[in-house]
């Protein structure tokens, strides 16, 4: 969009493929990146609206809801209103008031927001010829095709009703002009029967449709949502550290707007087109004058509907991110009980939730007026539409131009046509939500996928790995969670871990030890320098290949609501009982386990609650050793174990992982004091590498902790 603004037409996989396939979500440095590739240079500020409005050229970028990038293309006034012009790849283009805009682009309690400029730096690079782009693919109709066979079926089946109905007109209208006006009851009889058995095969024909809608509309329901679900876990994990688990709910909210459009309202809109074409040809030899009448009615519907559809996909907007909101704020509510009631917090939250209800109520208040409007302006309409026809209609019956029964057929007809129209504006509301919810899911599938290890065969497979140099080197790496609002966690870091042995990695708080822990299990995607293991260049090698050869233990792993033995083997296709066994026996949790009635049969209800957090720690840590990985990274694995447990646990893992790499992270350092190689990290850096003893002796920042944490256990 920026680059069209200058006038370039550069295709989006361009920027995507030379922005480097392996990142993990879009940061500003990818922006930056791809600015520059296409010819552009960039600059970052931090900025209010009024400064935005006078010295930002337009287009720029701005930091969105502090989670992702909008595009500001243009400001508007209207009235003494100023409107903001967005293009938010999850939604399209909106238009905001200040106050909305605002909302989303100060991060909470701020006076100014993120905003990244762009001017020509290069017109070479900038109009150079490239090759034409795809269409961009759009997931709503993907959907409709690939329901394309139920849609054909049942809007069959619809038809064949909307014939009985017409059917049932044309008989109707005979009753009256054949069978009563002319006394025959023989003809009576038989025109009721008709109209039974017509009447009957509309019911059974409808209750069809429902059963071929449920029944194929459920299996691709699931698929899909299982396509989704699938796609997560393919994308790379940064995009978690962004997003909101409530957000990812209301994604698969978002299938479900899909499903009810695709089975119930885009058959009836093709159904209901087709009957609107079809009374319109009944309805012309009749009378032309009333058939242009009618078109009109129906133009200046459509018209009228049309004018809230902006306004209508504003409403949803706002809507969606307050519903993640809610979501986010009733499982935090739930999950922080405890605290909640600890540190008298409920009225507090309380007052927070009804603060968000208000936001929503003002929402839905708006929603409700607009739908008012609408329904009113529309009803009107079709009022004074049943009004002039009456009126015509009964004058022209009396001038004899229309015989009784042509006159109930032609209400009726009004009445079948005026369907379709009303049904315009359930359609309108539906596509916008679709519309909409497609964009969303796309969005996940837009994103980046972490490379299969199956995708690339000419990557090396680590097995012939050359680890002569006997390291895994971390080399000038760079990582910043976010470039553009946060200062860079590692900068032009260098770390050697020693492969086969045991490093142990410790310092302040903050100082970025998970996050070489995550670096290192490519669950985070540097900014800027190489890992080798060995010889082997990291970034050659898929991640889901690498992680097979590690194991890990965070301190916010996650037990799920299963059985034990299949909480250790996540991978179902290779259970083997006497290895979960021998997992819990390095993890001391064996004999808690034989005290279950059904040992490592046992459910563990509600995400492992009926664990205790040291139990959860070993449960964990069996789990990690099971498939006696090459690489163990340990992140305050044992911190919840009482020294004697963690004690046994560490001697264990000595015993069975003597020539595996392992790295532990921890705090209390009685841990790690026999480990091969500690490193003591200071502000993203490594402040000191050593034995104990060495470290010990050189009498700095490890030094000062551990004799503080003696202190501490002599206090
Ligand atoms: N998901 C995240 N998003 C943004 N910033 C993060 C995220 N995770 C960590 N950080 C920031 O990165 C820095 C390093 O965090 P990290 O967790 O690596 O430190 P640590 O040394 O492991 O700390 P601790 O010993 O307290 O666990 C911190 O300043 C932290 O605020």
């Amino acid at each position: 969009m920026i680059a069209s603004y200058y006038g370039a037409n550069i295709p989006l996989e361009f920027i995507r493929k030379s922005c480097g396939e392996q990142r993990g979500g879009v940061t500003f440095l990818h922006i930056r990146k791809a600015a520059n590739l296409i010819g552009l240079e960039t600059a970052e500020i931090q900025i209010d609206v009024e400064n935005l409005r006078e010295v930002v050229d337009l287009p720029c970028i701005l930091h969105w809801s502090a989670r992702h990038y909008v595009v500001l293309y243009r400001i508007s006034v209207s009235r003494g209103k100023t409107f903001y012009h967005i293009a938010d790849p999850a939604y399209g283009k909106i238009k905001l008031k200040e106050q909305d805009f605002l909302e989303k682009w100060y991060p909470g309690g701020q006076e100014f927001g993120y905003a990244v400029a762009f001017d020509i730096a290069d017109e070479e690079k900038l109009y150079q010829k490239h090759q034409k782009s795809s269409r961009g693919e759009n997931y709503l109709w993907q959907q409709i095709l690939q329901f394309k066979n139920t849609i054909i079926a049942t809007t069959f089946i619809l038809f064949i009703t909307g014939l009985l109905s017409y059917g049932t007109v044309r008989t109707n209208q005979w009753l009256i002009d054949l069978g009563i006006l002319k006394k025959d009851h023989m003809l009576i009889i038989g025109i009721v029967a008709f109209l039974f058995i017509a009447s009957i095969s509309k019911v059974i024909s409808e209750v069809l449709h429902q059963f071929i809608i449920q029944k194929s509309a459920n299996k691709l329901f699931i698929a899909n949502l299982r396509k989704f679900l699938k796609r997560l876990t393919i994308i790379t994990p940064r995009f978690f550290e962004q997003h909101k688990i409530s957000e990812l709910v209301q994604k698969m909210d978002d299938h479900n707007k899909i499903e009810e459009f695709n089975t119930q309202v885009f058959p009836q809109l093709i159904f209901n087109f087709s009957m609107y074409i079809f009374y319109s040809i009944i309805l012309f030899p009749i009378n032309t004058y009333l058939f242009f009448w009618m078109l009109l009615y129906s133009f200046l519907s459509a018209g009228w509907m049309s004018i809230f559809n902006e306004k209508k996909k504003l409403i949803n907007y706002q809507r969606y991110d307050v519903d993640v909101d809610q979501t986010s704020f009733l499982y935090e509510f739930i999950i922080g009980m405890q605290e909640i009631k600890l540190y008298q917090g409920v009225e507090n939250r309380l007052n927070s939730w009804e603060g968000k209800q208000q936001k929503e109520y003002a929402i839905n208040l708006r929603a409700f007026r607009l739908n008012s409007i609408e329904s009113l302006g529309f009803k009107t309409l079709g009022i004074l539409n049943l009004c002039c026809f009456t009126a015509i209609g009964a004058m022209m019956v009396t001038r004899n131009e229309l015989s009784l029964g042509q006159f109930f057929s032609i209400a009726f007809i009004v009445g079948q046509l005026s369907v379709p129209i009303e049904f315009l504006s359930t359609f309108f509301n539906s596509y916008i939500n679709a519309h909409i919810s497609g964009k969303r899911i796309n969005s996940i599938y837009a994103k980046e996928k972490e490379t299969a290890a199956n995708d690339y065969n000419q990557i090396q497979k680590l097995n012939t790995v050359d680890t002569q140099s006997h390291y895994i080197s971390f080399r000038n790496i760079s990582f910043s969670y976010d470039a553009l609002t946060m200062a860079p966690v590692l900068q032009h870091f260098d770390l050697d871990l020693k492969i086969g042995e045991v490093t142990a990695i410790v310092g302040e708080s903050g100082s970025g030890k998970s996050t070489i822990a995550k670096i290192l299990l490519r669950l985070l995607a540097v900014d800027q320098g190489e890992i080798f293991y060995g010889s082997q260049d990291l970034s050659e090698v898929a991640p889901d290949h690498w992680r097979k050869i590690c194991g890990a233990v965070f301190q916010d792993g996650m037990i799920f609501s299963d059985s034990i033995i299949n909480n250790i083997c996540l991978d179902q296709s290779s259970v083997d009982l006497e290895r979960v066994k021998w997992a819990c026996e390095v993890a001391e949790i064996n004999s808690y386990i034989n005290t279950l009635g059904s040992g490592y049969r046992t459910n563990l209800s509600q995400s492992g609650i009926n664990l205790s957090k040291g139990q959860y720690q070993r449960l964990l840590i069996a789990r990690a050793v099971y498939n006696t990985p090459e690489i163990l990274i340990f992140d305050e694995a044992t911190s919840a174990l009482d020294a004697k447990t963690e004690c046994r646990v560490m001697e264990n893992l000595w015993k069975h992982f003597e020539e595996k790499t392992v790295v532990i992270i921890a705090h209390r350092l009685s841990t790690i004091i026999n480990a091969d190689q500690i490193i003591f990290m200071k502000n993203g850096q490594v402040a000191e590498m050593g034995t104990h003893r060495q470290l010990m002796q050189m009498r700095g920042g490890y030094f000062d902790l551990f004799s503080y944490q003696v202190s501490e256990v002599t206090c």
